[in-house]
């Protein structure tokens, strides 16, 4: 039956094992953590507030050094905006406070909070400490399309205000504004010295000369004294997230690209690969290649259907089978991708920054040591890498983030800035995300150098201990 192969889909995409699982549970805590957060804006009498999708939505949140003001200068953007009916005033403490969710290991500690400009519709992260960013931002378990950096003006740029700023680059925040906060207990000189410090970190991490900078005090906002440098200063701040934030592209605009799920024989008619189109707008009869595990094929769009439905086109969120012509279904397999001819590449070699759940948040109890074997899950691909620790560590501890170089068995489609889980049979060591591809490696003649380098170092032993 055409189209019969759907429901085969469906029930074996529920059944099935590995990162498959994993994700699910991953939207299961996002959309659970989600729901928590949405409670918190339960509506007087207890009812919850209906949304209305008037607005474009964005995600932003505030990062910064420690006790600089971040979440003083959250509570302060829903009191201003209460004021214009446009949030739900959100005290201090309420937000500092935010409920710690641990499942399947990882605790996420962050508020959500949600507010509205004439412009834009927000929601916005406020995490409780230098620790739970650096998780946050690693797993994706909040995205963020763009941040608003918080430097406190007594202090100036610290050491976790460049902490945060590099890791926002390396997972691809492009644009930022700054508040530079406590405006009320530092001089003009003072405030001058630490713009000007902050333009030179901006320019150091390869952020626009353009970031727009706002100069206040939050706890003045929050407490509405002076509205000069309290109230005034935050809804500078909003115009320039409104104005300077982009929204972040629509999907359908970039090329296709479709993780394949599952492949299929149909008879009489061919090959068919079914997953979710994750990007684009894909047609029948267009070109297309497939590429992961190593190899690379051309195939052309011979038929598109959902739900049982033939289509003429799909767009990005469709759950889809694809007809491909031919190739035989040993030639495709789950892990590879359907992508528009160009549109992607393969590495094997590449950098990311790694975060190691302690043994509490379900992780390894040990360290990990150079050229650990591991296998990494991303989209539906899972692969087998060998780690390489950074230069002048012996190991890194569970609970440590790092930047890990990874070298994997067969080349995948990646990018920077993809998210992967990283495993040892059945526990998770933590999550990834790429920040760097590097220069390709053949594994056959990395793996015979390995060898020999162990050799070499057991014969030296044996010579020593002789
Ligand atoms: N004078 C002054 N103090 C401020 C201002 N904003 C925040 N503070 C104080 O600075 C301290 C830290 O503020 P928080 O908002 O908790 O800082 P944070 O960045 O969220 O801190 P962590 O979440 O622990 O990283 C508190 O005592 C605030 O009252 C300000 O504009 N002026
Ligand atoms: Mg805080």
């Amino acid at each position: 039956m055409a189209g019969s192969f759907i429901f085969r889909v469906f029930s074996q995409t529920a059944v099935r094992s590995g990162l498959g699982r994993q994700s699910l549970l991953l939207y299961k805590e996002q959309t659970r953590w989600l729901s928590c957060s949405s409670r918190w804006f339960a509506a007087p009498g207890g009812q919850k507030k209906q949304f209305v999708r008037d607005k474009p939505h964005i995600n932003i949140g505030t990062i910064g050094h420690v006790d600089h003001g971040k979440t003083t200068l959250s509570a302060a953007i829903t009191k201003v905006l209460a004021k214009k009916k446009q949030a739900t005033f959100m005290a201090y403490d309420a937000i500092d406070k935010a409920p710690e969710e641990k499942k399947r290991g990882i605790t996420i500690n962050a508020a959500s909070l949600e507010y509205s400009t004439d412009k834009r519709h927000y929601g916005h992260i406020d995490c409780p400490g230098h620790a739970d960013y650096i998780k946050n931002m690693i797993t994706g378990t909040a995205i963020m399309d763009g941040a608003i950096l918080v430097v406190a003006a007594t202090d100036g740029t610290m050491p976790q205000t460049r902490e945060h700023l590099l890791l926002a680059k390396q997972i691809g925040i492009t644009h930022l504004v700054v508040y530079i906060n406590k405006a009320d207990a530092a001089d003009k000189e003072m405030l001058e010295l630490v713009e000007m410090e902050v333009h030179e970190l901006l320019a150091e991490f390869g952020f626009d000369e353009n970031t727009p900078i706002v100069i206040g005090s939050a706890l003045y906002a929050l407490e509405d004294r002076d509205p000069e440098i309290g109230e005034q200063s935050v809804m500078k701040l909003l115009d320039a997230v409104d104005e300077y934030i982009p929204i972040p592209p629509r999907d359908l605009d970039k090329p296709f690209h479709m993780p394949i799920e599952q492949t299929f024989s149909i008879p009489g008619r061919g090959t068919v690969v079914t997953g979710k189109l994750s990007t684009g707008v894909i047609k029948k009869g267009d070109e297309a290649v497939i590429a992961g595990h190593g190899q690379l094929v051309k195939t052309v769009i011979t038929g598109v259907e959902m739900y049982r439905q033939m289509l003429d086109r799909a767009e990005a969120g469709d759950q889809i089978g694809l007809l491909l012509k031919g190739l035989k279904k040993d030639e495709v397999r789950r892990g590879q991708v359907v992508a528009k001819p160009g549109s992607v590449n393969m590495h094997n070699h590449y950098k990311a920054q790694v975060y190691f759940l302690t043994k509490e948040e379900g992780g390894r109890a040990k360290p990990l040591m150079p050229h650990f074997q591991c296998v990494l899950f991303s989209k539906t691909w899972d692969a087998p890498a060998l780690i390489q620790i950074p230069e002048g560590k012996d190991m890194v501890m569970p609970g440590e983030d790092a930047t890990i170089e990874f070298r994997c068995e067969k080349k995948m489609v990646v990018e920077k800035g993809l998210r992967f889980t990283m495993r040892e049979g059945s526990l998770t060591l933590g999550y990834g995300v790429i920040t760097e591809l590097l220069s390709d490696v053949d594994m056959e003649a990395y793996m015979v150098d390995r060898k020999k380098e162990k050799r070499a170092r057991k014969q030296t032993t044996d010579k020593d201990s002789a």
